[in-house]
């Protein structure tokens, strides 16, 4: 459903996508993951013509639907004529499904938007998304900033969309959060995507392993008398100990800003 092929694009000096690739299939879900500054929105951005790309190329098959990093409405409306305006602007609109997430995430329908809470204004922000009828969701950070009780619905609904064989691409900083819905992962550091593969095969394929000796891989940690390594299971050497998603991420970012 979206296929990005060698992108790239900078801003004045700096390169902030570079020779980016990657396929999503449909009924995926797909997370770009960084840390702050690695090129997830500029490469989101991209996709959705929203930033001209300097080269490469960007297919999307289909209807779709962003919801985007900086999360804002128009203040001075309330809840429900936000619902309404929606519904006229948007074809694949769904107001009764709207209406239910609303309800859903306790929204107050006749407060004004400006008057919501950072939080409030999010989920009004993902009912009204999630109620339109597309393809493929592009979510850009989708829970930031809420509370854990609505992070973990945000997910469930964001796996029900999979389920449904919707399409899904979602910038994250919460690995926990990742881990738990994303078949497929592309982890991206200073504008390279450093690693790209299903999230099992991910977690199959890197252990860390304590030795003194010289491995193939990452050093992740040293102290007075041993080297942690990161390396692909083939490599390892030593002691042999599983590596969690959260050390993957560490050691890849760290070694691809080297
Ligand atoms: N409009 C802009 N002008 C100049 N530089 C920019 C602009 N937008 C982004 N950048 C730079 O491009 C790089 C990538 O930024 P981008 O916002 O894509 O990163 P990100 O991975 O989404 O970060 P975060 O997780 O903090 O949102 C950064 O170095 C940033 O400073």
């Amino acid at each position: 459903m979206i296929t990005v092929k060698e992108l790239e694009k900078s801003y004045k000096t700096k390169k902030a996508v570079d020779k980016v690739s990657f396929e999503v299939d449909k009924g995926e879900i797909f997370a770009l993951l960084g840390p702050n500054g690695a090129g997830k929105t500029t490469t989101l951005k991209c996709i959705l013509k929203l930033k001209k790309m300097d080269n490469g190329t960007i297919t999307l098959n289909g209807t779709y639907t962003y919801l985007p990093e900086k999360k804002e409405l128009y203040k001075s409306i309330k809840v429900k004529q936000m619902i309404e305006i929606s519904e006229d602007i948007s074809k694949y609109f769904s107001k009764q499904k709207a209406l239910k997430y609303i309800e859903e995430f306790n929204l107050p329908l006749n407060e004004k938007v400006g008057n919501l809470s950072h939080g409030m204004a999010t989920l009004l922000y993902l009912a009204i998304i999630l109620s339109e009828n597309v393809d493929i969701y592009f979510f850009d950070e989708p829970t930031w900033g809420l509370d854990p009780i609505m992070q973990k619905k945000v997910l469930e609904l964001i796996r029900n969309l999979s389920l449904d064989g919707k399409t899904v691409f979602l910038t994250s900083h919460i690995l926990s959060e990742v881990e738990k819905i994303a078949d497929k992962v592309a982890i991206m550091s200073d504008g390279k995507i450093v690693e790209y593969d299903y999230l099992d095969n991910l977690k199959e394929k890197y252990v860390l392993c304590i030795t003194q000796e010289k491995v193939n891989g990452y050093l992740y940690k040293k102290t007075e008398n041993e080297k942690v390594f990161l390396c692909k299971k083939e490599h390892a050497k030593g002691k042999i100990i599983p590596a969690t998603f959260e050390i993957i991420f560490e050691a890849l970012v760290k070694e691809g800003k080297r």
